[in-house]
């Protein structure tokens, strides 16, 4: 059967379909996003929840020249297949593929990058300044979903929006779930305003008032304006402040809540919005896995699955397979709050990414999720420290960089303590440049009072985090995405010294002396470090193989006597040279007048690193032992020098 799908590669074709056929149309983008992502994963329930939004907004508004601003961009795979990329929707997140998110580059209709949230009412309102400045007569959407609107970045913008008084229309895409349950006030805010206007009375009175403007009558535009000014007054008059109404304090003009999935509506109520001068508020409710009832039934399960098998709705998992890094921390927290009471986990909207669900199931009263605020959750464990508690912030390195002022001048000016766990540190993949954790150390080490260390393996991050929390000041400890190595895990703790690295081979100081090379591995690296030293010992070629443990403060001691003996030191971390340990590594040595001992940095170069495996990444960017080996070869071949690989 010839598919609706096949001949709509443009918003501009979408535009000439009835909206029986955008049914149909909805119905296949739907089967063409479950199958398609099946084979390597992706944000799943968030899209199948925006088709007949999307299709709605590229049939309303003239883009590209419109301008849709998606918040994250996670939800976007709709977008992307109404915008000239449905060829090519098959090879999305995957190396030289699509991007899973909007990138600037990737298409005309991708009109702001991003993937960390909130952002979108910023970047919308600075769009429609520029445009008025330029004398220019375009519309711009921000389309945001109900917990980005919770972050602070979404709150400043509405803030600034209110007062600027832009056109400019946001898009709340409202179905009441972040990742896993949306929390806090704004949530329960929303919350009150789906059930108020779905509640009988409530229906009943709106009937009365008459002018609903979900219900507008094919009438002028202004009547339609008044119309939703009339049930605004009517809202607030019923709900007080509670309601919608918060909005419309703000400056905005609200309208909603309107079905996200009922065509006509859509295509009416964005037909009507665009006409109104200033800041308008759309709100639209959706089902997040609308169409799957497998994704539907669970879409904390569903927001981003890996690989799965369409035809059974089964996640594929090799039974198998090791505990992830994510895992093993959030076990090992739990065992050590239950020794002590003072400890509380934090989590900014991601408790089943970071393992934090675990702790809540544990110590509901010592976990809090503070929702998609990194800066908040930073802040408020500085104030859990300063009343006598000890907070463990779990963060992906990504979205720690949200907090870098909290993290120095609200936790490391007072010498807090506070541990800061980074998941998801190094290359994380599919998800991409935004997303892969490649700058914390450079963010963290240069902070007075901070202390960062990096496990080598699973077994290592549980005495790591043991370490962090018996130690005092703010501590930050990163590791990878993804399963651990499989190595066995032992059930005591215990605290590693502060600064001391690990000599793995050979077995003594004094025979680590004795070799070619020093190679200091960072973290997820050290693996990959070991098996290229093994593979040189095969041609005669000797490195002492260290794992560093510490990027701050750096085992003195270790590198300076390898590297006086040996006269060559190599670093490799899963993290950009510029800043990171192999840096630290390079002060060192700048600092003591140690000119004469050659030094390469391996690590990655000044670029924001693409989509794709990780193996494909690491292999690319030169974090394999075969670049290690090459790097070692050279460094031996080459008069001794300095320099940055
Ligand atoms: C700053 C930041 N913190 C955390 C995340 C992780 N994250 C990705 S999607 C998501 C939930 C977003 O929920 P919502 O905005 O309601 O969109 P939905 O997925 O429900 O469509 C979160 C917390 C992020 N992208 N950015
Ligand atoms: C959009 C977003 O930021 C998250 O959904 C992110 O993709 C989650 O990453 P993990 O899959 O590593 O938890
Ligand atoms: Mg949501």
């Amino acid at each position: 059967m010839t598919r609706i799908l096949d001949s709509v590669d443009s918003p501009e074709q979408l535009r000439a379909l009835t909206v029986p056929q955008m049914e149909q149309l909805a119905r296949e983008i739907r089967r063409e996003i479950i199958e398609k992502v099946s084979v390597r994963g992706g944000h799943l329930a968030p899209n199948l929840g925006v088709v007949e939004l999307t299709m709605a907004l590229h049939h309303v508004f003239q883009t590209p020249e419109d301008q849709l601003v998606w918040d994250i961009g996670h939800q976007a795979y709709v977008h992307k297949l109404l915008t000239g990329r449905r060829e090519r929707f098959h090879t999305i997140r995957q190396f030289g593929g699509l991007s899973g998110y909007l990138r600037r580059e990737e298409s005309p209709y991708d009109v702001f990058g991003a993937s960390h949230a909130s952002t979108s009412i910023s970047a919308a309102l600075g769009i429609a300044a520029a445009r008025d400045l330029q004398g220019k007569d375009y519309k711009v959407v921000a389309i945001i979903g109900d917990a980005s609107l919770t972050g602070g970045m979404a709150l400043e913008a509405m803030n600034s929006a209110g007062s600027l008084k832009k056109n400019l229309i946001i898009v709340l895409n409202d179905n009441d779930k972040s990742i896993s349950e949306n929390v806090g006030a704004m949530s329960q805010h929303l919350g009150q305003v789906r059930r108020m206007q779905t509640s009988p009375s409530y229906q009943r009175l709106r009937e009365m008032a008459k002018d609903s403007i979900e219900r507008l009558p094919v009438v002028g535009d202004k009547a339609r304006e008044a119309a939703g000014r009339a049930e605004t007054s009517f809202k607030q008059f019923m709900m007080h402040s509670k309601s919608g109404a918060v909005f419309e304090e703000l400056g905005f003009k609200f309208f909603g809540p309107f079905d996200g999935h009922n065509i006509p509506l859509l295509l009416d109520v964005f037909e009507n919005v665009k006409k109104i001068e200033g800041p308008v508020i759309v709100q639209v409710v959706t089902k997040k896995g609308k169409g799957w009832d497998v994704a539907e039934g669970d879409s904390t399960k569903w927001h981003g699955p890996g690989a799965y098998d369409y035809t059974t709705g089964v996640i594929k998992k090799n039974a198998n397979d090791p505990l992830t890094y994510t895992e093993v921390f959030a076990n090992t927290l739990v065992s050590i709050a239950e020794q002590n009471p003072a400890v509380v986990g934090i989590t900014a909207a991601m408790s089943e990414g970071t393992g934090l669900k675990k702790l809540q199931k544990r110590f509901p009263e010592r976990y809090f999720d503070v929702g998609i605020a990194e800066q908040h959750a930073v802040t408020f464990a500085g104030g859990l420290a300063v009343g006598g508690m000890l907070p463990v912030v779990a963060i992906y390195s990504t979205f720690m960089q949200r907090a870098f002022d909290q993290i120095i001048h609200d936790i490391c000016v007072q010498n807090l303590h506070v541990v800061f766990a980074m998941d998801r540190a190094g290359i994380v993949g599919e998800d991409g440049q935004t997303q892969h954790g490649v700058f914390d150390i450079a963010f963290m080490r240069m902070i007075p009072h901070m202390k960062i260390m990096a496990p080598k393996d699973e077994e290592e991050l549980r005495h790591m985090l043991y370490t962090a929390v018996e130690l005092d000041g703010p501590v930050g400890l990163r590791y990878p995405r993804g399963k651990g190595l499989g190595v066995e895990l032992t059930t005591g703790l215990h605290k590693l010294e502060v600064g001391k690295a690990e000599l793995l081979s050979p077995a003594t100081i004094e025979a680590a002396e004795k070799c070619d090379v020093a190679l200091f591995a960072y973290g997820s690296t050290v693996s990959q470090a070991e098996l290229a030293a093994k593979e040189l010992a095969e041609e005669g070629i000797h490195v002492a193989v260290v794992n560093a443990r510490w990027a701050k403060p750096l085992d003195q001691e270790l590198i300076l006597r390898l590297g006086q003996s040996t006269k060559h030191l190599i670093t490799i971390e899963d993290h950009v040279v510029s800043g990171g340990f192999g840096s630290a590594v390079l002060e060192l040595l700048e600092s003591k007048g140690l000119t004469d001992i050659a030094i390469r940095l391996i690590g990655l170069p000044d670029t924001f690193v693409e989509h794709g495996a990780p193996t494909i990444l690491k292999e690319l960017y030169g974090l394999s032992s075969a670049h290690i080996k090459e790097v070692v070869r050279e460094q031996l071949t080459t008069t001794k020098k300095q320099g940055v690989v």
